[in-house]
């Protein structure tokens, strides 16, 4: 029986069933289901996903609207019961607490606490931590998490200090080897290495044009970081298109293993060079065997049988001399005996019992990966087990895929992938990197699970390595700090101040009986704060301060303690100013010190204390002259007029830019160089005398009578005006 009633503006379906039966008919008991419906359309509300639940009902009760009541009022007791569940599940924080993790950044626990990350690296001041290297991502530990609480008066709930609880591991690995009574014959991969300019990629190139010819025509090859070549024997072979060791270290950096051969190419008029004994290292270290080609053996000067020897010196002993590799005389440009290369590959592969398992789960390796702006993140993998059919769900790395699309080299379309081909997939979601392993997953569902839990390891190892540095950074700062302490363990607060003076001499600790007048190019401090290490970090930092600049710094007085009356009688007498770092001022110093017009600046942040200092020292500095043009000419001619008996220079001048304006200040500037400076004695337009001439118009000017123009000379309009210099001192923040 359904039934449809109102509660609190939504709607509830109500659903009554007849479960089981008590000690006969009068003790029958009923569930009542019920779900919140959308009361519009008396569909399930979609945030309602909770299941529904049951109520017991009595039988005496089955009257309809008897039922609806007390199903009803059934339903709201529980939902207060469960309400109150959750509410206790989750209770809130009383104000100035603060609920902590084992770990926490410095920017989670600046949010938890409701203050900004200055506040934290303030808290953190005095502690061991070294600041320097501490970022907003920083790990902090429950000691430190606790003393910044506890230093901003507010409180932590240790009790509900969270475990990080240990997940499962989900990650998705190799099957165990299969059967060998299952493998089948694979093809080789080989891999191509030399020195440079030996002629790798011609050796590529001619092998994947070999196959284009062999292909039907209209075969255009791409690069894809592996092709396959087919023999006319019906063979094939995987050449990885990824010349040279960068690529096949970095390959065996991460343990995979995707190269049986290495095709070593060696110029047969150069002989062995540098990267060929790389070369050999790299496929002796990965246990590789090796095929020599010879190449640039159409060259005159070439000469086989002398590189062939000089192998030898490496441990390279070709079959002529005894050894077991196999050397090929080849021409990679003219394409000359690349298919004998080819056979003596395949019958290395044959000697090496080349074997995979295609069924079963794919397992394989990212050789090359891209973004194609239309194809999104693709990539081309060599599949080492398992076939690879769209539809497959595969992890590689941190991303996976459901394959929508294959690609051979030739751009055409493949439905499977078998053990040593190369083939381009589609249907990534990110892209992974060269190298990755490939592994098959049975869902989409396990394929998040699986990258979700290599995130998580990944996150995991790098908070672990940034706890080590932040760790070893600490032992080391707490080491110096404690022999600091040590050495001014013994001493008195006034001993202290000593040391303190001494290893800041650098600045100027004027004794009052010094100072005979007021010097207004010095700032004069008083610095209170509330432990010595304050008061010494900020005696440190003002001791970067160049102790040469045009305003000095002048420390007259610091110590502990909360701002008192003497520190206003010593700022009155310097005329200084009294910075506190979290100190107090009480009412009546701060009267006192309004009264005597001295500034008080308190700060609870260091280097808010020190950009109030330096402004306090800008407002000290000398102001500068600056000088603002006003209007440009240019000495177009010059004559002279007789002045009753004085011929005084006249020039005839056209105004470029701006304009000329009597009353201001004037220059002349010849080649570059400022000549003269002054007032202009006359300005002219035409015979008449002007105040002002603007741009374009030509007017007569003269300077003074001792002032000769030339042609070519210009004259500046300009006014003076006092800029506010700021301090250059910069104190690292
Ligand atoms: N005569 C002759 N020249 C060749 C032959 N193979 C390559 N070359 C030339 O040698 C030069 C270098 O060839 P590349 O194939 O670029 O050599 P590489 O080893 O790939 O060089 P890097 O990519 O720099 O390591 C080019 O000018 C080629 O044309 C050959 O068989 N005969």
């Amino acid at each position: 029986m359904w039934a449809k009633c109102k509660e609190m503006n939504r709607g509830l379906i109500l659903k009554f069933e007849k479960l089981v039966q008590l000690r006969g008919a009068r003790q029958q008991l009923c569930t009542l289901s019920y779900r919140r419906v959308n009361r519009a359309q008396w569909k399930p509300v979609q945030s309602s996903a909770q299941p529904m639940r049951s109520v017991l009902l009595y039988p005496q009760f089955w009257q309809k609207d008897k039922l609806i009541s007390i199903a009803l009022s059934q339903h709201r007791h529980l939902a207060t019961k469960e309400e109150t569940k959750q509410k206790k599940k989750k209770v809130p924080l009383t104000k100035g607490e603060v609920e902590i993790r084992q770990k926490m950044t410095v920017e989670e626990l600046a949010r938890a606490m409701g203050k900004d990350i200055d506040h934290i690296y303030e808290a953190l001041l005095y502690t061991d931590i070294d600041l320097d290297s501490l970022e907003p991502d920083s790990i902090l530990y429950e000691d430190h998490i606790k003393l910044v609480i506890k230093k901003s008066g507010m409180k932590y709930k240790s009790a509900k200090l969270k475990e990080e609880k240990e997940r499962e591991n989900t990650d998705a690995v190799k099957r165990p080897p299969a059967d060998p009574a299952v493998l089948t014959p694979r093809p080789p991969v080989v891999t191509i290495l030399g020195h440079v300019d030996h002629g790798k990629t011609t050796l590529l190139d001619s092998l994947r044009k070999t196959q284009v010819a062999s292909m039907e025509a209209g075969g255009i090859t791409q690069h894809i970081g592996a092709f396959l070549v087919h023999l006319p024997s019906g063979e094939k072979i995987t050449f990885l298109d990824t010349p040279g060791h960068a690529a096949f270290s970095a390959m065996r950096a991460r343990g995979t293993h995707v190269t049986d051969i290495v095709i070593l190419v060696v110029a047969a008029e150069d002989g062995v060079m540098q990267q060929t004994i790389e070369s050999i290292q790299h496929a002796k270290n990965a246990g590789v065997p090796l095929i020599l080609a010879i190449n640039k053996c159409d060259k005159p000067e070439a000469d086989p049988e002398r590189v062939k020897k000089e192998l030898l010196a490496h441990d390279v002993v070709c079959e002529e001399f005894g050894g077991d590799v196999q050397a090929v005389n080849i021409s990679a440009l003219k394409g000359e005996n690349l298919m004998v290369l080819a056979e003596a590959t395949v019958a290395l592969a044959e000697m090496l019992e080349l074997k995979a398992d295609s069924t079963g789960l794919v397992e394989g390796t990212i050789i090359e990966s891209r973004k194609d702006k239309g194809k999104g993140p693709v990539t081309t993998a060599i599949i080492q087990r398992g076939t690879l059919r769209k539809g497959s769900v595969l992890v590689a790395g941190k991303t996976w895929a459901k394959v929508r699309f294959m690609f051979d080299e030739n751009g055409k379309a493949v439905e499977a992938a078998s053990p040593g081909i190369p083939v381009e997939i589609m249907g990534w979601k990110e892209v992974p990197s060269a190298g990755d392993e490939i592994l098959e997953v049975e869902s989409e569902q396990r394929a998040h699970e699986v990258v979700s839990w290599r995130t998580y390891v990944e996150q995991q190892e790098r908070m672990k390595r940034d706890v080590e540095v932040i760790e070893a950074r600490q032992k080391e700062h707490r080491m110096e700090y404690e022999k600091k302490q040590q050495k001014l363990a013994h001493l008195t607060w006034r001993q202290r101040k000593a040391v303190l003076y001494k290893a800041n001499k650098h600045l100027m600790f004027s004794k009052p009986k010094e100072r005979t007048e007021m010097d207004k190019n010095v700032l004069s401090v008083i610095v209170k704060g509330d432990v010595d290490g304050s008061i010494e970090a900020i005696l440190n930092i003002l001791d970067s301060y160049d102790a040469d600049d045009e305003c000095k710094l002048d420390i007259i007085h610091f110590g502990m303690g909360d701002i008192s009356e003497t520190d206003i009688s010593l700022a009155e007498a310097f005329n200084g100013v009294v910075f506190g770092f979290s100190v107090k001022a009480n009412d009546s110093i701060k009267q006192l010190a309004a009264k005597k017009g001295i500034k008080i600046k308190l700060h609870n942040i260091i280097y808010k204390l020190i950009e109030d200092l330096k402004d306090e020292l800008n407002s000290r500095l000398p102001p500068s002259v600056a000088e603002n043009t006003i209007g440009e000419a240019s000495v177009l001619d010059i004559f002279s007029v007789t002045v009753g008996k004085t011929k005084i220079p006249v020039a005839g001048c056209r105004v470029q830019k701006g304009l000329l304006d009597k009353k201001m200040k004037f220059k002349l500037l010849r080649n570059g160089d400022v000549i003269w400076k002054g007032s202009l004695s006359s300005l002219k337009h035409h015979k008449d005398d002007v105040q002002v001439i603007k741009t374009g118009m030509d007017c007569g000017l003269s300077l003074d009578k001792y002032i000769e123009f030339n042609i070519g000379d210009e004259i500046i309009c300009y006014e003076e005006k006092e800029v506010q210099q700021t301090t250059s001192w910069d104190p690292g923040f």
